[in-house]
């Protein structure tokens, strides 16, 4: 059975898609079935897994909204093992639609459902926002991955967070868990990336990864590339935390 994870946090420009689609790659690489779904209208997890968005027919929007069978959105990528539900500029309508929408909190779930045994491991890119897409997102996973910026106010709003969790573990997904918080972006030569990593591990304790993701311009040149971080450059530093944090996650269970 694939194990559901949703990484997400509303705060913009955190790492969630570069953690997304760099675990997604990493596990694909260690030998593990992956299927990367982009559930954020901006599409950049469909393009940084070298994905065309011009070649997307039908994309997740279809699946929440016109209840298309997820298996006829599933497209290939670079990367073997890894496939991916892509998203495009359709999907700004569905946060939307999806309110007037009969059960609409738990379509991806249920869309789920059929593709889960196919895989050892699904993983959802989340937008930056706590509306229905992200909502929808919690309530299909078996857990969540916060990606944390190692900068100033990177606490800001994760109790808005932490809430919207608990709403979810209490009336959608009894099994949702917390799996850890991932540090993001760490300039180890600042005293304030180290502060952050006190005050997150202070908080969240043992939940916190002890994979901590520095800062590498490999991993922000790979997008432009449409290609994780993996194949574009696998020997780079980028390559190296995001295989620990694949291991991490396949020993997390
Ligand atoms: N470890 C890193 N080192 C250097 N650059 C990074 C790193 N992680 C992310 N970036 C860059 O920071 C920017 C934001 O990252 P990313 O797109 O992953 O965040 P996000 O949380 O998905 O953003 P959004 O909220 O808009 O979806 C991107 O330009 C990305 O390339
Ligand atoms: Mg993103």
């Amino acid at each position: 059975m694939g194990r559901i994870i949703a990484i997400a946090n509303q705060k913009g420009g955190v790492g969630k898609t570069t953690s997304s689609v760099n675990l997604s790659a990493c596990l694909a690489y260690l030998g593990k079935k992956v299927l990367l779904i982009d559930i954020d209208p901006q599409g950049n997890a469909t393009s940084g897994v070298g994905v065309n968005k011009g070649d997307v027919d039908q994309c997740i929007y279809e699946v929440l909204i016109d209840d298309v069978d997820v298996k006829d959105t599933i497209m290939e990528t670079k990367v073997e093992n890894l496939h991916v539900v892509p998203a495009t500029i359709s999907l700004a309508g569905a946060e939307i639609e999806l309110v007037s929408t009969m059960s609409r909190e738990v379509r991806l779930k249920t869309a789920l459902q059929e593709v889960k045994e196919m895989y050892d491991y699904i993983i959802i890119d989340c937008p930056p926002s706590l509306g229905l897409l992200t909502i929808n997102s919690l309530t299909a996973s078996d857990a969540i991955v916060i990606p944390v910026q190692c900068e100033y106010y990177a606490l800001e709003g994760l109790s808005q967070l932490l809430s919207t969790v608990r709403l979810v573990q209490k009336h959608l997904n009894h099994d949702l868990e917390i799996d850890g918080v991932l540090l993001t972006m760490l300039d180890a030569r600042t005293n304030l990336g180290l502060q952050v990593i006190e005050e997150v591990k202070k908080y969240f304790q043992d939940k916190v990864y002890r994979t901590i993701i520095p800062r590498n311009i490999r991993l922000s040149e790979a997008p432009s590339h449409g290609e994780p971080i993996i194949i574009y450059d696998p020997k780079s530093r980028g390559a190296e935390v995001y295989l620990d944090l694949a291991r991490e996650v396949i020993r997390n269970g």
